[in-house]
């Protein structure tokens, strides 16, 4: 069977990929490259040692992604393509917009003329909001956000509510991701943001490598025992094997599914340094600066939901997530070079 992914070349699905080889999908993939290289697509092939159809162009060329659904003959889609910035979404929202959600309704539109109805969709815990029960299970309510990059997870959460509704043909894993980090055990691939990191981990990566100078913990006065944001980390690849087992899952027409993928388990920014500091040998710098706007005191899953319906959980711990982090980096202190 072959599985069509988009944003194929990212951090994400790049690791989704060779799983699905690993678990004897063929695969097609399409990315733009707005925010991955070809590098990515040379380095799965190379690990999982197959070949994967790629395709460089934007969803939201119907008529590609139209001949690409038949050609290929895909059965089902993994859609991870999107923009993912929350801070750039504040300042150019209509950016996002044009390429999250008229790129998520353009292979919406194609999969349905194709009769191709299954799909899993790369969404995230923040439509949780801030959520006043932890940890957070899937029919947490109300579902909030706090900026245009949510926004637009939430409304493509709703319109595929729709989509379902006014055809039940359609079978659909909506997952919601905690906080990925880590790469590959290879330090082949990982994850390569452009310019100066906004997320936690990739950031005390590069002052690990001595690239920045030292960390900066966004508040130490939240509700938390040590003052610090706790949320749910997740090998990246963990979270790729939950996509395989929601392909699979997507062959027993469930129809839509919702499901929490998170360990279960929440770390503090001061121990998620600690851990980085036993698996890179070293000391790291850190001081402490004013809450970042919009940011929540904790978050973390409950993914039983998973564990019950789908077989999976997650199985690498917080050590062996730093652990990879940092090989992937120091092999690669530039990055795929892009
Ligand atoms: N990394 C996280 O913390 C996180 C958390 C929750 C949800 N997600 C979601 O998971 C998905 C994958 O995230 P990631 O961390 O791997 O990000 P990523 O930026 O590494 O991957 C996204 C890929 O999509 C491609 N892309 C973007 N717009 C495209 C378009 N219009 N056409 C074709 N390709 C396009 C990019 O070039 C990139 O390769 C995204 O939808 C993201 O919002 C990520
Ligand atoms: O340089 C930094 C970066 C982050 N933090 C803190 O580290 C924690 C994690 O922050 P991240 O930016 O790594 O992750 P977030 O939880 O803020 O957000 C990420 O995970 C969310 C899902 O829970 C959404 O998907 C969101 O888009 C994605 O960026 C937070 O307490 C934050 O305040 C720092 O102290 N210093």
């Amino acid at each position: 069977m072959k599985v069509l992914v988009t944003g194929g070349a990212g951090y994400i699905a790049s690791h989704t990929i060779i799983e699905l080889l690993n678990a004897g999908y063929e695969v097609a993939a399409i990315d733009n490259f707005s925010n991955s290289s070809m590098e990515s697509i040379r380095r799965v092939e190379k690990i999982s040692g197959k070949k994967i159809s790629f395709y460089e162009a934007d969803i939201q060329e119907k008529d590609t992604l139209c001949d690409i659904i038949i050609k290929e003959e895909i059965k089902a889609v993994i859609h991870f393509a999107g923009l993912k910035a929350v801070g750039e979404s504040c300042s150019i929202p209509l950016k996002y917009f044009r390429n999250n959600l008229v790129g998520t309704i353009t292979l919406l539109e194609v999969m349905q003329e194709c009769n191709v109805k299954n799909l899993v969709f790369s969404s995230s815990a923040t439509v949780y909001g801030e959520a006043k029960t932890i940890p957070i299970t899937e029919d947490y309510t109300p579902l909030s956000v706090t900026n245009p990059y949510g926004r637009t997870k939430l409304m493509i959460e709703e319109m595929l509510q729709d989509l379902y509704r006014s055809d039940s043909s359609w079978n659909i894993a909506i997952l919601r991701y905690f906080n990925p980090i880590g790469a590959h055990e290879s330090g082949e691939i990982g994850e390569d943001p452009n310019g100066i990191p906004n997320n936690l981990v990739p950031y005390i990566a590069k002052v690990a490598m001595g690239e920045l100078d030292h960390i900066k913990v966004y508040g130490n006065d939240y509700d938390t025992p040590d003052g610090t944001g706790i949320r749910d980390y997740i090998h990246v690849v963990d979270l790729a094997l939950g996509h395989i087992k929601a392909i699979e899952k997507l062959s027993q027409n469930p129809g839509l599914e919702i499901y929490n993928l998170g360990t279960g388990v929440g770390y503090s920014v001061l121990e998620i340094i600690h851990n980085y500091e036993l698996a890179c040998g070293k000391k790291l710098p850190y001081t402490i600066e004013a809450r970042r706007p919009g940011d929540i005191a904790v978050s973390y899953a409950d993914p039983s939901k998973a564990f019950r319906e789908l077989g999976w959980k997650a199985e690498r711990d917080i050590h062996k997530m730093c652990e990879d982090s940092y090989r992937w980096q120091s092999k690669n202190p530039k990055g795929y070079g892009k």
